[in-house]
């Protein structure tokens, strides 16, 4: 994907790790730069454009402007300067970012959890198969220090599914009621490598409760059973502290919760006949 100017100079690295305050780590000059500033908002607008037309998506759920108002990280892969074109292009990008859900475990019950969810991933369609969505992954998974059979992903392609496969052996998905898929692994007692904790940052405003990214592009306003029976509708539901410290003290982060609870918490098993509720509610879910 190219543009009318130099995106070395916007991205910085090959591969640029892009948070809320949309200033890539690794570029070189000044800090602030306006033009610089403007063309990294029109990449991350038109790779989100890109993407979701990829993906037969309404519309984008990722630009400049979500993620200035969301804690998501941006991996943003570019071309070798001065390859091609003297410009350099863009090659894709992944999104992700840590998220409360609610997931079902294998015996069925439901868990609380706030793990590392893939949001986005795109890489340009005259570049697919090449790679490049590996390397970006690999980029990620090192930076956040994270496992792949550890991470939720958003409402998966089948490109994606295949991707997973391929490069993570993550073959067998644990079918839950929200848009997420896990993988055979994700509740295992593995021990996660050590993390630093994070920083303290003021208290900001209250996300809704396990709210998929791509939300917004559907009506449907009620959460499925079993969770619109909690505490009201989304907003209302119980959170655990404020959200994760993000990237403004960025570095290695935990996937547990900030309170140092478990950060898979079993809330009930279930008797027998919420069990068949329960299977009925699988039999409906869907992308
Ligand atoms: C949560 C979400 O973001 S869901 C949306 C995911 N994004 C999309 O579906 C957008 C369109 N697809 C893409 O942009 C890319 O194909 C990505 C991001 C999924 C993968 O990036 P790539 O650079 O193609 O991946 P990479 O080259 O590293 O790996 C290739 C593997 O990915 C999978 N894959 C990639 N393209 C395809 C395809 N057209 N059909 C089936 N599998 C595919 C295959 O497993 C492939 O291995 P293979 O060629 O041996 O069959």
């Amino acid at each position: 994907m190219e543009f009318p100017f130099d995106v070395v100079a916007v991205l910085g690295e090959r591969v640029s790790v892009v948070d809320q305050h949309l200033r890539p780590a690794g570029r070189r000059g000044p800090a602030h730069r306006g033009d610089l500033e403007q063309q990294l908002r029109t990449v991350i607008d038109e790779l989100g454009k890109a993407s979701a037309k990829a993906q037969g998506l309404p519309a984008p759920v990722t630009s400049a402007a979500r993620m200035e108002s969301n804690r998501h990280v941006l991996y943003i892969l570019r071309d070798a300067e001065g390859r091609g074109s003297s410009k350099a292009a863009v090659i894709g990008f992944l999104k992700v970012g840590y998220k409360k859900l609610f997931l079902l475990d294998h015996s069925g019950a439901h868990n609380e959890a706030e793990p590392l969810c893939v949001l986005d991933f795109y890489v340009h369609e005259s570049l697919q198969r090449h790679g490049y969505g590996r390397e970006l992954f690999q980029h990620m998974l090192k930076s956040e220090r994270m496992e792949p059979w550890r991470l939720a992903v958003d409402r998966p392609s089948e490109k994606l599914l295949a991707f997973l496969r391929k490069h993570y052996g993550l073959c067998h998905p644990i079918p839950q009621v929200n848009n997420f898929v896990i993988f055979e692994g994700f509740f295992s007692n593995r021990p996660a490598p050590q993390r630093r904790p994070p920083q303290k940052r003021p208290e900001e405003e209250i996300k809704p409760y396990s709210l998929p990214e791509r939300d917004f592009l559907r009506e449907e306003a009620e959460p499925p059973w079993p969770f619109n029976l909690t505490a009201g509708r989304a907003g209302g539901s119980p959170v655990r502290g404020s959200l994760r410290p993000f990237l403004a003290e960025r570095g290695p982060r935990r996937p547990t919760g900030t309170d140092g609870a478990d950060p898979i918490r079993t809330l009930n098993g279930g008797g027998e006949g919420e069990r068949q509720r329960r299977a009925s509610s699988l039999g409906r879910a869907g992308r």
